[in-house]
């Protein structure tokens, strides 16, 4: 393809994602390219890279739009793109809009006199900070952050909050996690160097394995043989934290298609029982494939049902609970940056209630001396530290077992990536997604 015609294919896919405000936009992405078949993979990756770029800097170009009293169309997003944050000049830009088959129709007149004041103003404000980011902005926009988010954040990063929120705005690099059932970590480097893909031990993990940016893995053959699954290094110290040993009877509560299962069934080495349960019943489904690849046998799924007595049958029956609980997800907006546009105050009401109803139930099934893992890919304390402390108030049977004592219960060589009570992982201190984990101790 031309750069013009990746352009107006980028255009066309902003315009799918303003269509299904709510759908995650991998989704509609994946829709997207299904029903183009005929795109090869490096254009993809350019016509995806350009889409993403512009919804990584959403709140900062509907500001410049706004400003300009300019409705923000997916055409006049994408042009204020190329000259605010790739900082072309004005012909350069109109030049990307050519016109003709496959190619974006030129800017009308009304449209290039907006960009031509945009210029101008980038170009006159002699205090423009850096890039996009205007003194004029407010702290939000600034930040790049919605403004239901800020109290939150900043009770969690005080001083460190715009070097966070500067983290959350780059494209994440890709983890893989090697599966212990099938090889070790250097075997499943060794297996994808040999097709090309250079890799790193991650930092923490001790299965960890780091590509330096998105590649299409899921095409290789480590990949379909079951040496690795896609899975954030943060994920996977939550997985080895709830230390599901062989042997042991393991609830894996919120299992959705089964990322943190796969894990628990590693360290298990497939001995014992996981039951993976879900609402969702498409998701759960997902996880059937890939207990297959990765030659998980030890697990069994439950689907929760309205009226169901699963849990109550079950009471004090498991040595481990892991409650990996729907979330705002607001610790993974790097990788999903979409995401922070589509979430919302009233989205974190109702996960809090969710929360706290499935902490309830995860309660009565953990057996006396057992554990409960608390996690969430969020770094809001709401759903995190006070999500726990009002479980503990009602739980008085639990208590928290320090992150250091978790740590090396959990057989993990060197310092926990934090002290204190809980884990807490960010994009800018340990270049992961950010999660938050607690180890709860059941006394009685
Ligand atoms: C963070 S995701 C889980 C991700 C998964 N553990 C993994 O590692 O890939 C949260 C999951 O909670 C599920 N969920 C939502 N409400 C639930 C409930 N009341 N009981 C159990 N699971 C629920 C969602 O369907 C979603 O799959």
């Amino acid at each position: 393809m031309t750069p013009a015609a990746r352009l107006a294919a980028a255009i066309e896919l902003l315009e799918a994602l303003e269509a299904q405000p709510r759908r995650p936009a991998d989704a509609i992405a994946n829709d997207f390219f299904r029903a183009r078949r005929f795109i090869g993979g490096g254009d993809r990756r350019a016509i995806a890279d350009r889409a993403w770029g512009v919804v990584r800097q959403r709140m900062r170009l509907d500001w410049w739009l706004a400003w300009a009293k300019c409705r923000p169309t997916a055409r006049m997003l994408v042009a204020a793109e190329l000259l605010l944050v790739e900082g072309q000049e004005v012909e350069s830009v109109l030049r990307a809009f050519p016109g003709g088959q496959y190619a974006a129709e030129p800017l009308n007149v009304l449209e290039e006199r907006l960009l031509r004041t945009l210029a101008h103003h980038r170009g006159t404000a002699a205090e423009v900070v850096t890039g996009l980011v205007h003194p004029d902005m407010p702290e939000e926009v600034r930040l790049n952050l919605p403004a239901w988010v800020l109290p939150g954040f900043r009770a969690r990063f005080g001083d460190r909050l715009a070097e966070e929120a500067a983290a959350m705005e780059h494209a994440a690099p890709l983890d893989l996690r090697a599966n212990l059932l099938k090889g070790t970590r250097e075997d499943a480097a060794a297996a994808l160097a040999a097709e090309g893909y250079e890799c790193e031990p991650t930092r923490w993990s001790p299965w960890g394995l780091r590509l330096p940016s998105r590649r299409p893995v899921t095409a290789t053959k480590a990949f379909t043989d079951g040496l690795i699954e896609v899975q954030d290094e943060g994920s996977q110290l939550i997985a080895l934290l709830t230390d599901a040993r062989p042997g042991l009877r393991v609830a894996d509560l919120c299992a959705g298609a089964g990322g943190k299962t796969l894990a628990l069934a590693a360290t298990m080495r497939n001995k014992g029982r996981i039951t993976a349960c879900d609402v969702n019943a498409p998701r759960l489904e997902g996880a059937v494939r890939r207990f297959r690849r990765a030659g998980v046998d030890n697990a069994e799924r439950h689907l929760f049902e309205p009226g169901d007595r699963w849990a109550k049958r079950r009471a004090g029956q498991f040595d481990r609970v892991l409650v990996d609980a729907p979330c705002t997800g607001t610790g993974t907006w790097r990788r999903n940056p979409d995401a922070r546009l589509r979430t919302g105050s009233q989205d974190l009401a109702e996960l809090r209630a969710k929360q706290r109803e499935i902490l309830d139930i995860a309660a009565e099934l953990v057996r006396a001396e057992g554990r409960l893992v608390y996690a969430t890919c969020s770094l809001l304390p709401e759903e995190d530290e006070d999500q726990v402390s009002g479980f503990l108030d009602r739980h008085t049977g639990f208590a928290p077992l320090p992150m250091a004592e978790a740590w090396a219960a959990a057989g993990m060589n060197g310092d926990a990536p934090a002290g204190g009570k809980y884990l807490v992982t960010s994009p800018a201190q340990h270049g992961t997604d950010g999660f938050f984990a607690a180890v709860l101790q059941r006394r009685s």
